[in-house]
């Protein structure tokens, strides 16, 4: 089943610094999305309120229809993960154990993990390789293969909508790739809505189907990627004086920005 995720009329504040106003937004059907925008335009806060971390000062996000604030966390979680920016575990935790750990929102205070929950965690290692390194510990792992063990921890809790912060920061270009590719195909293979902030902008014109340009905590553009990855838009989103061109390679076709000057230098 498709999920759906909504935000109406939203304000969202940190106390009183106001990062976004009025803010409204449909994700209805399954496709990848990136968020795109400069430092601090508030891309991760909308990221936040889309996944309940962050309470709406004014206005309502919808999952599946229902007001998100009026459902507990535990059944937020069986429709939708998150993965916040630079997460942490303990290092002796191994893969399965994290991967474990995406099962929480369905177990109750006393259960213990059912053939349901070793399915789910079985499915999630498997389709995000790390099968054969279940039992490392996350200490042990390079940045990608950290990456991948929390994907596999979203996995395990069987979302319709995973939403992803930054999940490429730190990997060099083979990881960032290999992250990104991975994204698509669990994206293809479970119909999953995926909604990310990403600020390499060639990755998000390649992997996405729809972007969303924020600035100022504002939505600046919405759109699918040949409306949004133009030199007007992309300029005035980063005060940069950018070219986008279309370039082929093996037969297929990738659209990539070239920012060269900022509007100051110019
Ligand atoms: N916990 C917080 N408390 C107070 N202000 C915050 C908090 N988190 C973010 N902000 C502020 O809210 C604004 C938006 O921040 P946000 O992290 O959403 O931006 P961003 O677009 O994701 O930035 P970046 O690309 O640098 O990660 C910024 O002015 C930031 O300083």
């Amino acid at each position: 089943m498709t999920g759906t995720l909504s935000i109406k009329e939203a304000s969202l504040y940190y106390g009183k610094h106001i990062v976004s106003e009025a803010l409204t937004l449909e994700f209805n059907k399954p496709e990848i999305v990136s968020i795109i925008g400069p430092n601090g335009s508030g891309k991760s806060t909308l990221l936040k309120a889309l996944g309940r971390l962050l309470k709406p000062a004014a206005g309502t996000v919808y999952l599946n229809g229902r007001d998100m604030q009026a459902m507990s966390s535990a059944e937020t979680a069986r429709q939708l993960s998150v993965l916040p920016q630079a997460t942490q575990a303990p290092g002796d935790m191994t893969v399965r154990d994290l991967a474990c750990c995406g099962r929480l929102p369905y177990q109750t205070m006393f259960s213990q993990l059912g053939e349901s929950d070793r399915q789910a965690i079985d499915m999630a290692l498997e389709s995000t390789g790390l099968v054969d390194m279940q039992k490392r510990s996350l200490s042990s792992l390079s940045g990608g293969e950290c990456q991948r063990a929390w994907l596999a921890m979203a996995l395990a809790q069987k979302p319709q909508i995973l939403l992803l912060d930054e999940p490429t920061t730190y990997l060099d270009i083979h990881y960032q790739l290999e992250l990104m590719e991975l994204v698509n195909r669990l994206h293809r293979r479970f119909a999953i809505t995926v909604i990310m902030v990403l600020h390499d902008l060639n990755h998000a014109a390649r992997f996405s189907h729809r972007l969303i340009a924020v600035k100022k905590g504002q939505i600046m553009a919405d759109g699918s990627v040949q409306q949004v990855f133009v030199k007007s838009t992309l300029e005035k989103l980063y005060d940069v004086k950018v070219t986008v061109m279309e370039m082929g390679s093996e037969g297929k076709h990738y659209l990539a920005c070239f920012p060269y000057c900022s509007m100051e230098t110019d």
